[in-house]
C-alpha cells in the first residue's frame, strides 16, 4: 500500500500550487455568481479538487524515469472482464469454513486491488450526487466518463509523454471504478437527510450577496487605497524625476506638503469625484458590487460622499497628526513653549502610551462591531455613515429595496399591462414569460426532474401556472395541473387560449403533463404527497374578499398540510384526520410545526392565494409559499410585515423592460 500513500503525499504537495492556481478565478466566479464566497463550498470544492488529484496520481504514478522504456505487464491491455475473480480463484487459498484463511484473503492483491479500485470513485459519486445534485444515470456516465480518461492515460502512456504504456489498461478497473461512483451515489441517499441542503447553502450564500458585509468593505477599501496610493505615488515620482522637487525646494515650498496635497487629490478623485460620475461607486466598490446610498436606498449627493470620506480622511489623519505632532516636540526647548505644548513635551512617553491604547480599542471596537454585524446579519454603520447619512449596500441589495420602496397598486399593475400591450407585446406574451420564470424558480430549487403539482385558478394567474405546467413538464418533470375547470369553461383571457394550447401541446409532444379536473380531496393529497413542488396558480391580483371560496379553500389546506405535516404516512391518518378537523393548519407559520424534512418546494405566482396584493390582510387559508415570483412590479400587500411569512423569499419577475412604462404610468397618475 506504500506506493498509495507516497501517491497522496505526491497529492497534497502538488495541491497547494493547483489551488493556488484555482483559486482567483475561482473566487471571481463565486462572488459573481452569489455575491458572497461561501466557506462551506469552498471546503466542498478544495476537497473535490484535492480529492480527484490524488485519485489521478494513484492512476498516473509512479512515472517511470526511462520514457522509452517498455513496461511488460502493461504492454497488453487486460480486455477480459471479471479477470480478477478468475485470478483470484485460481491462487486463492480461501476456504469459507476456515477463519484462518479470511484475513490472508483480504490481503490478496487481487482483492484489495478491487476493493480499492471500487473506493477509488466512491467519493466522486458521493460529490456528483450531493453537491452537483445528479441523478444516477448522469452520475453512472460521468463515473465512467472518468474511469475511462484513467484508463487511457493509461493505455496512451500519459498521452503520449511515454513510448509505450507503463500502467496496465483493464476492463475490470473501468467495471470497478464506475461501480464505486455508483455505491457512493447510492449510500449518499440516506445520508442526505443529515447532510444540509446544498441548495439552502446556495441560498444562504444569495442571502449573504445581499450583505455589504465588513470583509467586502473592507477589500473594496483596501483596494480604494491601494489605487489612489499607486497613482499618486506614480505622480509624485514622476515630478521628482522632472526635478520639480528641487525646483519647489528653491522656492521655498515643502516637498511633503507638495506630496501630502497630491495624495489628498488622488483620494478625493477615488472616494468623492469617482463616486460622483458613477452615482455611488469607488474604484473598489465597483469590482465588488457595493454602492454608497442613502439609508433608504435612494442615491446620494455628491456632498454626501464628500462627508462620508471627509469624515473618514479626518478619524484616519487627525490621530496620525496628533501622533506626529507629540512625537516632534522637542522638550529642550521648553521654556519658549506655551503651557499646553510643554505639558504634552514633558510626558511625551506616556500620550504614546495612551494614543497606543486608544487606537487599540478603536481597532477592537471596529472588529468587534464588525463580527456582531456579521453574527447578527445587521448592517456594519460606522460613525462617518452616521455623520454623512449615508450606508454602503450592494447592488443587489440596492435594486430590491428600491423595488421594494415602489410597489405598484393592483390597478396600476393592470395600467402597466396594457401600456405593454400597447408598446407591443401581448398580454399573451406576458403570460408565457410569467409562467417560465416560475418554472425556473421551481427548476432552480428542484434541480433534477422530480414530481410537481400545479394548483391553478380559473383566472390568468391560473394561466400562469398552466404555462409554468407545460414548460416542467417539457423539462422531463412529471406535472400534475390541478384546475376547478377544463380549460374550454376558463373564465379570463388571455388564460383560456394559453391552457388550451397548452392542453394540445402536451397531447401532441406526448409531454408528461396530467390534468386533474376538480379532483376530490383523496385524490389532490395522493398527488400532494408525491411533489416534490407545488406551484400556487390559484389566485393573484384578482383576489376580492376576505374568504376563499372552495374548491380553492380546500387546495390550499391540503397544500400547507402537505408541507407542514408531512405525506399521508402509515399511522399518522388519525392524527392528521384531527388537525385536518381542527383546521390548525392554516395557523400562521410560526405556530405551525416546523416545515417537515421532506416538505415540498412551495411556490406562489404573483401573490401566495389568500394574501391580498393590495393591503396584505391575509383570508383564512393563506397558501405558505418558500419563494413567490410576483410578476411586473412588487404589489403593497407583498411588502406587508404580516406578509412575510406567507410569501418566502420574494423574487421579481419583470417579463419586459418595465422602465420607460412605468415611467409614463408614474407621469399620468402625477397629471391625474
Ligand atoms: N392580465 C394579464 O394579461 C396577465 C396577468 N398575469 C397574471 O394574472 C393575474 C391576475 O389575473 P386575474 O385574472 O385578473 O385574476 P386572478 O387570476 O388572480 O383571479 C381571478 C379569479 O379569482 C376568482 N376569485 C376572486 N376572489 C375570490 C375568492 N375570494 N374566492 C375564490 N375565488 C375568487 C374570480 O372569480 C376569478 O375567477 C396576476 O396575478 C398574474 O399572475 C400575468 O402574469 C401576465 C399577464
Ligand atoms: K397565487
Amino acid at each position: 500500500m506504500n506506493v498509495y500513500t507516497n501517491n497522496i503525499v505526491t497529492a497534497a504537495v502538488a495541491f497547494p500550487f493547483i489551488a493556488f492556481a484555482i483559486t482567483v478565478p475561482y473566487m471571481i466566479y463565486q462572488y459573481r455568481k452569489f455575491g458572497s464566497i461561501p466557506w462551506l463550498r469552498t471546503i466542498i470544492v478544495y476537497s473535490f479538487v484535492f480529492y480527484l488529484m490524488c485519485a489521478y496520481f494513484l492512476v498516473i504514478l509512479p512515472l517511470p524515469d526511462d520514457r522509452s522504456a517498455v513496461v511488460a505487464y502493461a504492454a497488453t491491455p487486460q480486455l477480459f472482464p471479471f479477470n480478477f475473480v478468475r485470478e483470484f480463484l485460481a491462487q486463492t487459498t480461501f476456504n469459507a469454513g476456515d477463519p484462518s484463511t479470511w484475513l490472508a484473503t483480504l490481503r490478496d492483491p487481487y482483492v484489495y486491488e478491487a476493493i480499492f479500485n471500487v473506493l477509488l470513485l466512491t467519493p466522486l459519486g458521493m460529490c456528483l450526487r450531493y453537491y452537483f445534485r445528479r441523478t444516477w444515470w448522469q452520475t453512472l456516465l460521468i463515473g465512467f466518463s472518468v474511469t475511462l480518461f484513467f484508463e487511457l492515460s493509461q493505455l496512451t502512456g500519459l498521452w503520449g509523454v511515454y513510448a509505450h504504456p507503463y500502467r496496465l489498461f483493464d476492463v475490470d478497473d473501468l467495471m470497478l471504478n464506475t461501480l464505486g461512483a455508483m455505491v457512493g451515489f447510492w449510500i449518499v441517499g440516506p445520508a442526505l437527510r443529515l447532510l444540509p441542503d446544498i441548495r439552502l447553502v446556495n441560498e444562504e450564500a444569495r442571502e449573504a450577496g445581499m450583505r455589504a458585509s465588513a470583509t467586502k468593505r473592507g477589500l473594496s477599501f483596501f483596494i480604494d487605497v491601494f489605487v489612489a496610493q499607486t497613482l499618486s505615488s506614480i505622480v509624485i515620482g514622476g515630478f521628482g524625476t522632472a526635478g520639480l522637487e528641487s525646483v519647489a525646494r528653491s522656492q521655498g515650498i515643502s516637498w511633503g506638503l507638495v506630496s501630502m496635497s497630491v495624495d489628498f487629490l488622488f483620494y478625493l478623485l477615488c472616494f468623492v469625484i469617482v463616486p460622483v460620475i458613477t452615482k455611488g461607486q469607488t474604484p473598489g466598490q465597483m469590482i465588488l458590487k457595493l454602492r454608497i446610498v442613502r439609508p433608504d436606498a435612494s442615491p446620494a449627493r455628491w456632498y454626501q460622499y464628500l462627508a462620508r470620506y471627509g469624515f473618514l480622511y479626518a478619524l484616519v489623519l487627525a490621530p496620525l497628526l496628533a501622533l506626529n505632532g507629540i512625537v516632534s516636540l522637542d522638550p529642550s526647548r521648553m521654556p519658549e513653549m506655551g503651557m499646553l505644548a510643554s505639558v504634552i513635551a514633558d510626558h511625551r512617553a506616556a500620550l504614546v502610551v495612551c494614543w497606543i491604547a486608544l487606537m487599540c480599542a478603536w481597532a477592537l471596537s471596529l472588529i468587534v462591531r464588525a463580527i456582531r454585524s456579521a453574527v447578527k446579519k445587521r448592517p456594519f454603520v460606522m460613525l462617518n455613515g452616521i455623520l454623512s447619512a449615508t450606508r454602503v449596500m450592494t447592488d443587489e441589495a440596492v435594486g430590491v429595496e428600491r423595488d421594494r420602496k415602489n410597489p405598484l397598486d393592483v390597478d396600476e399593475v393592470s395600467a402597466l399591462e396594457s401600456l405593454i400591450e400597447e408598446g407591443g407585446t401581448p398580454l399573451s406574451e406576458l403570460m408565457e414569460r410569467a409562467g417560465i420564470a416560475v418554472a425556473d424558480e421551481v427548476r432552480a430549487w428542484v434541480p433534477d426532474p422530480a414530481p410537481v403539482v400545479v394548483l391553478a385558478g380559473s383566472g390568468n394567474n391560473g394561466g400562469d401556472g398552466w404555462v409554468c405546467a407545460r414548460a416542467l413538464a417539457e423539462a422531463g418533470y412529471k406535472t400534475t395541473l390541478v384546475t376547478p375547470d377544463i380549460a374550454e369553461r376558463m373564465k379570463a383571457e388571455p388564460a383560456r387560449s394559453t391552457a388550451l394550447a397548452v392542453f394540445s401541446s402536451a397531447s401532441e409532444n406526448d409531454l408528461p403533463l396530467s390534468v386533474l379536473v376538480a379532483p376530490d380531496a383523496d385524490v389532490l393529497a395522493d398527488a400532494l404527497d408525491d411533489a416534490m413542488a407545488i406551484v400556487d396558480a390559484i389566485l393573484g391580483t384578482g383576489f376580492s374578499g376576505t374568504e376563499l371560496r372552495e374548491p380553492y379553500a380546500g387546495w390550499i389546506r391540503a397544500a400547507n398540510r402537505r408541507r407542514f405535516e408531512g405525506s399521508r404516512g402509515k399511522g399518522r391518518g388519525f392524527h392528521r384526520k384531527r388537525r385536518f378537523e381542527r383546521a390548525d393548519h392554516d395557523r400562521a407559520r410560526r405556530s405551525l410545526p416546523r416545515k417537515v424534512k421532506d416538505a415540498p418546494f412551495a411556490v406562489a405566482v404573483d401573490v401566495p392565494s389568500g394574501l391580498s396584493a393590495q393591503t396584505g390582510a391575509l383570508a383564512r387559508p393563506t397558501f405558505v409559499a418558500d419563494a413567490t415570483v410576483t410578476m411586473l412590479a412588487y404589489k403593497p400587500g407583498l411588502v406587508k410585515p404580516q406578509a412575510t411569512r406567507y410569501t418566502g423569499t420574494i423574487e421579481l419577475a419583470r417579463l419586459v423592460d418595465t422602465a420607460p412604462y412605468t415611467a409614463r404610468l408614474r407621469e399620468a397618475c402625477g397629471d391625474r
